[in-house]
């Protein structure tokens, strides 16, 4: 077997192989897992075909077996230079070779291909711009590995007015066009996705790139670590991590180190060395940098040299957009009556309008019963959520009034002829679906009808509706997206 071990002429070693595949794990994964998992794996038989690792610690076997197992194949396979199954035994009462400094060397491995390559004397043995990640397990692995969702992907998020614009940020900065997005400063209100998109440009880069140092962590994340580094004096590798070892730094809720002055002091430096050496810094915050309270000027100007963008509340449009796609994520059926009345009761946290449909479909599967618009308004009830803007009958008369060209009197009057009745039907199934009140109540409302009658147009609305009458369903749409604004 040969070995083209970097770019040595030279049969290497099992520990050789192992130093190398750890050297390339690093680059993949944050220190504390390198710490906590590999650094307790030992090589301890090497054949053609197999490579045995040794782990003292029962869980650590189990845990690296059951996670990174993936991980180890590939990275001893490019330090090896061939595939070879990996197999981890207990050690306990097993002599193996201890590993003592894989920190060799800790040039990034994507720099040290860039540089081999372009001196053109000796070839690399990985080239990372070509690699690519094969199964989107090994993604998943190493997006959790730095701490992140797998969950918030580009692909995963509904894109609408309301968030464009950061979106398409997000997606220049990931791809690597967007040079001058730096930093890139998300703001908004709760729940909106902030963290989503954040975590989505760390996954996208990942994805085509592995080797990128990716490190996100909150705010308070970032001063946590820092107050247990000065009490254990390990200041150095603090701020090794952020500012050497990093490709990429994520940093959510920035707004969290106001007031905080050695935060801010040792962010600030971190800021610095991060921008000048051309690493790309994306922060979420819930205001502008301008806006943040006891942050020092310096920093907020530091913000504020790359690009801003915010999120607004999603619109009723997202707001549909977004649940249908939580339903069919979670293979839930949900008809389009419940999806309108939850996006019309739930307007500005998207974190709250997906955390309600997912109670309220446990809910009714508890209950045994579908989950249609009269137990989901029961169960919205329960849940203390009202409608934030509540529509009354009145508003729903004369917004169909005046849409199809007539006047409120004609609405609530008796004149049976198409162009007044059908108007008349679709302001009743209206009032029905978004007031809730009795039918008795609307008849009153409508000009002193009978219950009857309002029942009867409700029924013929809903029913064309759900069959996909076009000309209806538009109608209702167009009213809806009108009064629901
Ligand atoms: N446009 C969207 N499409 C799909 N899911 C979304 C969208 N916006 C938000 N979400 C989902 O809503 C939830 C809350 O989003 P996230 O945590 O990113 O909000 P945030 O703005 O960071 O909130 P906070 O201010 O509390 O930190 C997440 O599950 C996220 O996936």
């Amino acid at each position: 077997m040969y070995f083209d071990f970097f770019c040595l002429q030279a049969m290497p070693s099992m520990q050789e192989i192992w130093n190398a595949a750890l050297l390339e794990l690093q680059t993949q994964l944050n220190e504390e897992n390198i710490e906590n998992w590999f650094k307790k794996l030992r090589p301890y038989e090497c054949s053609d075909a197999k490579l045995t690792l040794l782990a003292d610690d029962p869980f650590v076997r189990i845990w690296v077996r059951d996670n990174y197992l993936d991980l180890i194949e590939e990275a001893i396979e490019h330090a090896a230079g061939q595939r070879l199954e990996i197999e981890i035994l207990d050690g306990d009462g097993l002599e193996g070779e201890e590993v003592e400094n894989i920190d060799v060397d800790l040039e990034p491995m994507a720099a040290r291909s860039a540089r081999l390559d372009e001196s053109g004397a000796q070839t690399a043995l990985f080239d990372f711009d070509s690699l690519e990640i094969s199964a989107p397990a090994d993604l998943d692995a190493l997006v959790s590995a730095a701490g992140m969702n797998p969950r918030y992907t580009f692909d995963e998020f509904v894109v609408g007015s309301s968030n464009q614009f950061t979106h398409a940020a997000c997606q220049a900065v990931a791809s690597g066009s967007g040079q001058t997005y730096n930093p890139l400063f998300i703001f908004g209100g709760v729940g909106l996705g902030k963290t989503h998109l954040l975590q989505a440009v760390g996954i996208e880069m990942l994805r085509r790139n592995p080797a990128t140092r990716v490190k996100y962590l909150s705010a308070e994340v970032f001063m946590n670590q820092l107050i247990q580094s000065l009490r254990q004096k390990t200041m150095a590798e603090f701020r090794n991590q952020f500012r050497h070892d990093c490709d990429l730094l994520l940093i959510d809720d920035i707004q969290f180190i106001g007031g905080k002055d050695s935060t801010q002091e040792e962010f600030f430096h971190t800021f610095n060395a991060l921008y000048q050496s051309g690493k790309q810094i994306v922060m979420t915050s819930d205001k502008t940098p301008q806006e943040l309270p006891g942050i020092e000027e310096r920093l907020a100007s530091r913000f504020a040299w790359g690009l801003i963008a915010d999120i607004q509340p999603p619109e009723i449009e997202t707001r549909v957009a977004i649940l249908e796609k939580k339903a069919e994520d979670s293979d839930l059926e949900l008809g389009k009556d419940v999806t309108m009345l939850l996006a019309t009761s739930i307007r500005s946290n998207v974190r709250e309008l997906e955390g309600t449909l997912l109670r309220m479909v446990a809910q009714a599967q508890l209950m045994n019963q579908p989950l249609n618009t009269d137990l989901a308004r029961q169960l919205l009830k329960r849940m203390n959520i009202q409608h934030e803007r509540s529509l009354n009958v009145e508003q729903i008369i004369r917004t169909v009034a005046s849409h199809f060209d007539l006047k409120a009197s004609d609405i609530k009057g008796s004149r049976r002829t198409r162009a007044i009745s059908e108007p008349r039907q679709m302001a009743m199934y209206l009032s029905r679906k978004h007031t809730g009140e009795s039918y008795p109540e609307l008849g009153r409302k409508f000009g002193g009808k009978d219950h009857t009658t309002v029942l009867t147009a409700f029924r013929k609305i809903e029913d064309l509706v759900e069959t996909g009458n076009n000309e209806f369903a538009a109608a209702i749409a167009e009213l809806e997206a009108l009064l629901l604004r």
